[in-house]
């Protein structure tokens, strides 16, 4: 595999899609080939799977659904797209990945994270991120600005199940990203979310510069 597989995680609305679209920027204006992609979803099969997990209709969704429906979602993603273009040498920027399975299905619904991390080993053959940019927000800030958001981009549309869940689920999701950037310190970075997007950016392009370099000897 010759690309770079780059993932950002963190608590809803925490501003990930803000700083993947600003690194797609900075990849585009440098002439490096990049994709950029988001969980679940991603290819046509997955974004109908997103759209039945995410539906605030499917309230009797179990579990154990849920974790498996995740999971097809990033298989299907993985083996379509995701691999393809790290085959072609791209780098792929990813908004979610499997941490966010750990931390969301894992410790936010108390399944093992053995199980979860088994259920995904299969989804995706065993691929792995190669850096993780973890944006770490209050999950009350991660509200406020969501609910700034609905109200003037999204035409009224409401909260997905997954953001309708109680904030003490949250608050467990955020702790949990929280322990696998201390478990996983060598491939997430953790960065404080709490701060205005350019200086986010500007710590996230030091970091991929540097990596970027070290992977690949490059100047
Ligand atoms: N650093 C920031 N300071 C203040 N507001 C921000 C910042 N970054 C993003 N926002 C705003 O917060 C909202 C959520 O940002 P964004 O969509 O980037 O987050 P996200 O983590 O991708 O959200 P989601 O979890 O729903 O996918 C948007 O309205 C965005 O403009
Ligand atoms: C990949 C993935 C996502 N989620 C949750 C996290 C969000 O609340 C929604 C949708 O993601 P978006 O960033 O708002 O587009 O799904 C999850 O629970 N488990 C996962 O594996």
């Amino acid at each position: 595999m010759k690309g770079l597989f780059i993932t950002f995680e963190g608590p809803d609305g925490a501003g990930k899609t803000t700083q993947i679209k600003k690194l797609a920027e900075y990849l585009e204006n440098k002439g490096i080939p990049y994709i950029h992609t988001r969980e679940p979803g991603g290819t046509r099969i997955s974004d109908k799977i997103r759209s039945l997990i995410l539906d605030p209709a499917n309230e009797e969704m179990v579990n154990e659904t849920e974790v498996l429906l995740y999971a097809a979602s990033r298989s299907q993603h993985v083996k379509e797209k995701i691999l393809p273009a790290l085959n072609e040498g791209k780098i792929v920027l990813c908004d979610r990945f499997v941490d966010a399975s750990i931390a969301y299905q894992g410790y936010g619904l108390g399944i093992s994270v053995e199980q979860v991390k088994e259920i995904n080993r299969f989804a995706t053959g065993g691929l792995a991120a190669d850096r993780s940019y973890l944006i770490d927000l209050p999950v009350e800030e991660g509200r406020n600005r969501m609910a700034a958001r609905y109200e003037t981009q999204t035409n009224g549309q409401g909260l997905d199940r997954i953001e309708q869940k109680h904030a003490d689920y949250h608050q467990t999701v955020r702790q949990a990203f929280l322990k696998l950037a201390e478990e996983n310190a060598n491939r997430i970075q953790l960065i404080n979310g709490n701060r205005n997007a350019e200086m986010i950016f500007e710590e996230i392009k030091e970091d991929f510069e540097t990596f970027y370099i070290n992977t690949f000897n490059k100047e």
